[in-house]
């Protein structure tokens, strides 16, 4: 796959690497240079993200993650770096003990996950994130169970995404390969009419083919104005698409910049790329 279409026209948003301490560049507070922020700040961030699971240690230090509108972040970095606990962080789903998330210029940080998806935000996690029972469509219904307006459109949209899950609309999900289900849970996702999709490694467990098509997908869903934010194994692969790039170790942020500045730093390739 090649680069991403939207690097071009955007790259005044795109940062340089930093390092830890250097982390106020990525929520705009860069005091020098030419790039300079959104007026507002990023579309979603989730800004010095400090906190854990229930009474138990902090697992986030600090941690910054933040999406453009339009844009494609993703988060990479080694097993356990706490990047699933980034996202459910931003989604709602952990008590912060510090750090604020941001929505459109709005502080959310106490709102309920339900709340959020009212708010535009729609979360994929990485397993149970279909009904395996249900049929596709059911699925994508489910989907739609915030909306009371006709949402038949939506799913034209989403069977025009992945024209598969047309053909198996009346299949239990439960039967579809692994990047069919991605693509129902994806769907349902889409179902809501998100601003945001946050995306726990969608390509887990998929061949190379169907990740690059549904990296594809994904491009095509940012091109629609959708904001991505996504967790990725795949990391250079995910890299290549992302106008943003996080590089996530021990709870806190290594590196970020626009992922073709991740992928071309020595440092990085060396220690998060495998070389
Ligand atoms: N529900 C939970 N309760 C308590 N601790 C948890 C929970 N989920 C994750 N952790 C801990 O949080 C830390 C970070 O885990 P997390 O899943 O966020 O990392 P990750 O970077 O997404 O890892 P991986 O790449 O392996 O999925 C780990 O030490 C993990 O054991």
């Amino acid at each position: 796959m090649s680069g991403n279409p939207y690097q071009d026209d955007r790259g005044n948003r795109d940062l340089s690497i930093t390092n830890p301490k250097g982390i106020g560049e990525i929520d705009g507070t860069r005091k020098s240079g030419a790039a300079r922020p959104a007026p507002g700040g990023p579309f979603l961030i989730g800004e010095a993200m400090t906190g854990g699971y229930g009474r138990g240690a902090d697992i986030l230090h600090g941690c910054t993650i933040a999406v453009e509108k339009g844009q494609i972040a993703v988060i990479v970095g080694p097993n356990g770096a706490g990047k699933s606990t980034a996202m459910k962080a931003v989604f709602g789903m952990l008590d912060l003990r510090a750090g604020h998330v941001r929505l459109d210029g709005e502080d959310i940080t106490a709102l309920t996950p339900q709340a959020r998806v009212a708010k535009g935000m729609a979360f994929v996690p990485q397993t149970n994130n279909i009904f395996t029972s249900l049929t596709v469509q059911e699925n994508l219904e489910m989907g739609a169970f915030l909306r009371d307006d006709d949402f038949r459109g939506t799913m034209e949209q989403v069977f025009e995404l992945f024209p598969i899950l047309r053909d198996k609309r009346r299949q239990p999900a439960g039967e579809l390969s692994g990047g069919q289900r991605q693509q129902v849970a994806v769907g349902r996702a889409l179902m809501t009419r998100p601003k945001v999709l946050m995306l726990d490694e969608p390509t887990a467990g998929v061949s190379p083919i169907v990740m690059d098509e549904l990296f594809d997908r994904i491009i095509e869903v940012a091109r629609t104005g959708i904001s991505i934010l996504m967790v990725e194994q795949n990391a250079r692969q995910a890299l290549e698409i992302a106008d943003k790039g996080y590089v996530l170790v021990q709870g806190g942020n290594a590196f970020a910049g626009t992922g073709k500045e991740l992928l071309a730093d020595a440092e990085v390739r060396r220690s998060f790329l495998g070389g």
